[in-house]
C-alpha cells in the first residue's frame, strides 16, 4: 500500500525527516510524536504534497514524484486547518467540487454529496455557507468532501482536534465505516488503542514501530523525559 525507501526530507533547508525505509500495509496506521518532530511531514509525503529529498514514496505502486497527479487521486488527504481545505461557498458546492472536477454529470454528483452527508450527520447542512459553520463542523465537512471521492488511502492530519466529544466520535465511526486503510496523525492517544500499527516520530526519526499498547508506552516514556 505505501513503501519509503531510504527517505529523507528537508525543509528550507533543514533536514526534518530521515532514515526512513518502510513498508505500510495494515488498514489502521496511526503517527504520534511531539510537537515539530515530523508527522504532519511524514504524512505530506504520503500524497505527494512533499516530495522526499532522497529516496522513494510509492503509493499503491505510484511513485508520488513521477506521477503526482495518480498519487493524489489515490490519496484523500485532510489538513489539520479545514480552511486549508475547502474553496466553495456553501457545503454541497464544496463536496460537488471534486467530482465535477472527476466529470460526473449533475445526477450522479447530488445523489452522492448527499448521502456523505448524511453519513457524517450534515444532512440538512448542503446550503449552509461555510464560513458560518462552527470549526468543528467545518472539519466535518473538510472530511466529507475527501470521503465523497472515495479515496483508496485516507490520511488524516489531527482530525480530531477541533472536535467535540459526539464529533469525534462521528469521525471515528465514518473512518470505520469506509473500509479503506487510514494514516492517522493525532495527539490524542485514545484514538489508537485499535488501531493495527502505531510509528511514533522523535526529532525526524521513527523512534518506535510497534503495536499501540508498545508504542504509546514508549511515546509517554519519551515525552515525560
Ligand atoms: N513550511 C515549512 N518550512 C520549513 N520548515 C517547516 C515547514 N513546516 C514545518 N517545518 C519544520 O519541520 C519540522 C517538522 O514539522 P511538522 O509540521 O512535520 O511536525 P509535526 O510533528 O506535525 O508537529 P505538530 O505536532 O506541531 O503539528 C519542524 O521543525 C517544523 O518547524
Amino acid at each position: 500500500m505505501i513503501e519509503l525507501i531510504n527517505v529523507a526530507l528537508d525543509r528550507r533547508g533543514r533536514r526534518v525527516l530521515s532514515g526512513l525505509d518502510l513498508t505500510l500495509t495494515e488498514r489502521r496506521i496511526g503517527i504520534v510524536g511531539a510537537n515539530g518532530s515530523g508527522k504532519s511531514s511524514f504524512a505530506r509525503l504520503l500524497n505527494g504534497l512533499l516530495k522526499p529529498s532522497e529516496g522513494t514514496v510509492r503509493v499503491f505502486g505510484t511513485d508520488t514524484v513521477a506521477d503526482p497527479k495518480a498519487a493524489r487521486r489515490h490519496v484523500g488527504f485532510l489538513f489539520q486547518n479545514p480552511d486549508h481545505q475547502i474553496v466553495y461557498p456553501t457545503v454541497a458546492e464544496d463536496l460537488a467540487f471534486g467530482l465535477k472536477n472527476r466529470e460526473l454529470s449533475k445526477g450522479e454528483i447530488a445523489p452522492r454529496v448527499e448521502a456523505t452527508l448524511t453519513r457524517f450527520g450534515l444532512s440538512g447542512f448542503g446550503e449552509r455557507l461555510v464560513h458560518e459553520l462552527s470549526g468543528g463542523e467545518r472539519q466535518l465537512v473538510a472530511l466529507a468532501g475527501i470521503m465523497v471521492l472515495e479515496p483508496r488511502l485516507l490520511v488524516l492530519d489531527e482530525p480530531t482536534t477541533l472536535l467535540d466529544l459526539r464529533n469525534t466520535r462521528r469521525v471515528m465511526e465514518a473512518v470505520e465505516a469506509a473500509e479503506r486503510p487510514v494514516v492517522m496523525v493525532t495527539h490524542d492517544l485514545s484514538l489508537l488503542e485499535r488501531f493495527d500499527r502505531v510509528l511514533v516520530f522523535e526529532a525526524g526519526r521513527l523512534v518506535c514501530d510497534a503495536a499501540p499498547s508498545e508504542a504509546l508506552a514508549t511515546y509517554r516514556r519519551i515525552a515525560a523525559q
